[in-house]
Order: C-alpha cells, then sequence, then structure tokens
C-alpha cells in the first residue's frame, strides 16, 4: 500500500476543468501564431467556464518542450497573454514529452502542501516556428566580432568561417546520449519486443477509425475550444485525423527510419503537431467553497526513467504504471480507463508486451508479478496521438482531459494516464471520479 503521507481532505488536489485547443499538423493554421499566443488560448479558456477570476490563481504553470530563446518562460507571456495579472507567478517547464505532467504534478503537490489553492498548469507547443540556431562556429565568431576592436581582427573572425557553417541548426528529435531519434529508438524497441508491422498498422488503423468516430460523436466537444487563427479563420477541429486509414493503404507506406527492416512509417507514426492544454487545479477545500465541481482528483503520480536508453527510449509507461497501481493496492481490473500517449503504434505494442512480460517486471518495473498488458477495451478508446497528434508538452493535459471524461461518464472510479518521453522517461498518474469514491 501506499507510504505517501496522507493529504487531508480539504486540501486533496483536484481538476476543475481541462480544455485543449484542436491539435494541428505543423505549419498549419497555427502557423502564423508564436507558441505563448497559442498557449493563452486554453489559459483564457478555463477561467470563463468556471468563472474563475484570474486573481485567484496562485501560479501557472506550463510545460514547453522546444523553446523560443524571446519567450524561454513561456508559461509567463502566455498569462499575460491571457489577460491574468502580472501579480501572479508563471514558471515554464521541460521534461521532454512529460512536461505537461510535470507541470501538474508540481501543482498539485503544492495544492497537498496549502501553498496554493488555485492553479493553472498543462503545456504548450509550437513546431511551426522552431528556434532555428546558427552553426555552432558562426554563434562562436559572432560573440567574438561584438568584441573586436578593428576591422583587421573582424576579417580575422569572419576568415574562419567554413561555407558548410551556414548551414543552420534545426532541433530534431534526435537523443543526446544515443545519438538515436526517437523513430530509430523505437525501431529498436520494436525488435526487442517482437512488434510486428502487420499488428503496428493495425494499431494505427484503430486510432484514426477511433478517433474520427469520437468526432463524428461530438466527444470532444468538451474538451476542445476552438481558436482563431491570424487569418480568422475559426479551428474547432483536429486535423491530423485520417478516417480514410486502412491496413491495406498502411501496408503500402515506405518505413520512415529503417529502410531496410524497419516497420515504422508515415502511417503508424504520431506527427509533428501544435497545440495547448490548460487545467485548473485546485484544492478540493477551495473549489468546493467556490461551488466549483471536481471533476477528477489526482490521487498519485509515477515518473521514472527506463534503464536501458537504447532498446527501452520510450517504454515508460510500462515501468511507470506498474510502479503507480503497486503503490496504491491497484490492479489494471480497478482502472476504468486507460489514456496513453500514442509516440508509435509500435511503441504502445511494446509498452504493452513490457506489461505483459515477467522478466520486464522483475528487472525493470520493479519487485512486482507482470501486470498484463492493458485490455485494448480500456485502451484509447476514442483514438489517441496517432490520429490526434502530439503537440509534446500539451498531449499530457489531453490525455487528462479524455480520461476525466470517461470516468465521469460511466460513473466508474479509477482512470491511469501515461506517457513516454524523449530521454528515456516516463510518468503515469491516477485519478479517481470524486462522485464514484
Ligand atoms: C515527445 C516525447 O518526448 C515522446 C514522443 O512522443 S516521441 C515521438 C516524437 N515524435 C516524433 O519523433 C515524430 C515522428 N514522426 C515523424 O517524424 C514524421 O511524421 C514521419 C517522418 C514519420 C513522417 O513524416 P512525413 O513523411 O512528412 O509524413 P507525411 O508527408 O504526412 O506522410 C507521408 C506519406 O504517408 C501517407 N500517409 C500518412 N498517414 C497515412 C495514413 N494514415 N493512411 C494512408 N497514408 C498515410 C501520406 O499521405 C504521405 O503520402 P504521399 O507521400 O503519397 O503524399
Amino acid at each position: 500500500m501506499s507510504n505517501l503521507t496522507p493529504i487531508p481532505e480539504d486540501r486533496l488536489p483536484v481538476v476543475v476543468d481541462a480544455v485543449r485547443t484542436p491539435f494541428i499538423n505543423s505549419g498549419g493554421a497555427y502557423a502564423e501564431l508564436r507558441n505563448h499566443e497559442l498557449g493563452a488560448v486554453p489559459l483564457r479558456a478555463v477561467l470563463a467556464r468556471t468563472g474563475l477570476a484570474a486573481g485567484d490563481v496562485g501560479m501557472v504553470t506550463l510545460g514547453c518542450v522546444v523553446q523560443d530563446v524571446e519567450t524561454t518562460n513561456v508559461a509567463r507571456e502566455a498569462m499575460l497573454t491571457a489577460g491574468y495579472p502580472a501579480l501572479t507567478p508563471a514558471s515554464t517547464i521541460s521534461m521532454a514529452g512529460i512536461s505537461p505532467e510535470a507541470s501538474i504534478a508540481n501543482l498539485c503537490d503544492m495544492i497537498a502542501l496549502g501553498r496554493l489553492e488555485f492553479a493553472v498548469g498543462g503545456g504548450t507547443e509550437n513546431f511551426s516556428d522552431l528556434p532555428i540556431r546558427m552553426s555552432r562556429n558562426v554563434r562562436k565568431r559572432a560573440v567574438k566580432l561584438g568584441t573586436a576592436r578593428s576591422t583587421g581582427e573582424r576579417l580575422r573572425i569572419l576568415a574562419g568561417l567554413r561555407p558548410w557553417d551556414l548551414i543552420p541548426d534545426v532541433p530534431s528529435s534526435r537523443d543526446l546520449t544515443t545519438g538515436l531519434t526517437m523513430g530509430a529508438a523505437c525501431e529498436a524497441m520494436a525488435a526487442r519486443f517482437g512488434v510486428t508491422r502487420e499488428a503496428a498498422d493495425a494499431y494505427a488503423e484503430r486510432s484514426h477509425h477511433r478517433a474520427a468516430a469520437a468526432w463524428d460523436a461530438g466527444w470532444f466537444d468538451e474538451e476542445v475550444v476552438p481558436v482563431e487563427a491570424p487569418d480568422g479563420r475559426m479551428v474547432t477541429r483536429d486535423d491530423g485525423i485520417r478516417p480514410d486509414t486502412s491496413v491495406d493503404r498502411l501496408a503500402r507506406l515506405k518505413p520512415a527510419f529503417d529502410p531496410d527492416r524497419g516497420i515504422i512509417t508515415a502511417g503508424n507514426a504520431s506527427g509533428l503537431t501544435d497545440g495547448a492544454t490548460a487545467l485548473l487545479l485546485a484544492s478540493a477545500g477551495a473549489a468546493d467553497r467556490r461551488g466549483l465541481t471536481a471533476r477528477a482528483i489526482v490521487r498519485d503520480y509515477e515518473f521514472t526513467g527506463v534503464a536501458d536508453m537504447s532498446s527501452e527510449m520510450l517504454m515508460g509507461p510500462a515501468v511507470a504504471i506498474p510502479r503507480l497501481l503497486q503503490r496504491q493496492g491497484l490492479t489494471p481490473a480497478d482502472i476504468a480507463a486507460f489514456e496513453v500517449h500514442e509516440a508509435f503504434a509500435a511503441q504502445i505494442l511494446a509498452n504493452q508486451a513490457g506489461l505483459a512480460d515477467a522478466d520486464y517486471a522483475q528487472t525493470v518495473a520493479g519487485p512486482a508479478a507482470p501486470i498484463g498488458g492493458i485490455p485494448l477495451d480500456k485502451l484509447n478508446i476514442h483514438g489517441g496521438s496517432l490520429a490526434l497528434g502530439n503537440p509534446f508538452a500539451a498531449t499530457g493535459g489531453r490525455l487528462i482531459a479524455t480520461a476525466i471524461r470517461r470516468i465521469r461518464e460511466t460513473g466508474e472510479r479509477y482512470a491511469v494516464i501515461a506517457t513516454c518521453a524523449g530521454g528515456g522517461l516516463g510518468a503515469a498518474m491516477l485519478l479517481e471520479n470524486p462522485a464514484a469514491r
């Protein structure tokens, strides 16, 4: 059972509202929006929807993975753009793909300690305007130019430049430690855990079909707020979903990361996406005193690394979920809804294999029996990142919004969300429906 310090009922961290923008393929409708402008949209929405005054929010913390040099604390710029008072502090947190979970966990800890009553967490990511740097040699010489005292010295500094130094340094998903891109790292996981191309394509087809059906049924209407693009267009729906996806068409796509033996293609990978999410968090007592409904209690969270960066990079969920459940004395049978980030179909399937594997459970996930794969009828039943998209720092908030809605709809008690991340990181969170305690 949990050895966590019990939190008084009044200070239980709860989610009052969770909203997101539509997730849009990078270079699309949000291309002219700066990241803080995008992040401001759900920050405004959580206040408008709940009626809470901005001045009541004690802290804003947003995740952001790829940060712009001009707005390194993008949460501050976003909350000021959204009209929050300058007196309210804001911080930005970066923990690769689990940045939003980190923002929410930090705020929940502060709420549980009584330091905050209301806070806003989440994340914002806009890959349409990447912070592209000049090469290292250009940067080094540009700094020296600033202090050069004579034309001769300036010319000597510039003479040290080579044509290839002018090739820009573009951020990529390549991991510094292993040198692997996330796609290549996932290929290594697929090979280790025996994931086939057929299984990955079938899973991707499911994600697209489920997401399309959920949108058509109006299922996402509650969590998604429209965005007015700079050209005046109203963006109302995720645009990465391909209802026409079929295993036959997917089978024809070429591997994207390993032309010879690879199983990952554009069709069974999540694409680069722009989007933002915001969650209004509160202590249970403060929410109650303001007449706000607590949609979920954030009961517990587990952050982890993986043991082997080369063959387990995106296995975080298979480590974090068993640890979280074990600490809470729960099994997968107790969890009504799982929302797990789909970086790649092969990553989901490798995690499923890891969760079912006795050796993996013992040596990696801790001294526990394998909990088994997540039953498909509980996993991402309204689609996942493969179809909905993956704006890195906004995905965690999306998972929480969807997980909460699922258990509220059925009246069941627990939901678990989990995310893998670059740098061999992972997170899982346990959410509880207050109406089902
Ligand atoms: C953030 C963290 O820490 C954790 C993580 O999430 S790790 C993951 C991070 N994310 C990544 O690494 C991004 C991975 N994805 C990619 O790099 C790119 O999406 C990719 C290289 C896989 C593909 O990029 P791309 O080639 O530009 O894709 P795109 O042009 O859209 O599609 C290529 C082809 O596939 C087709 N296609 C794509 N999806 C399809 C589908 N569902 N059905 C049928 N065809 C499809 C397209 O129509 C296109 O066909 P044409 O060439 O005939 O036009």
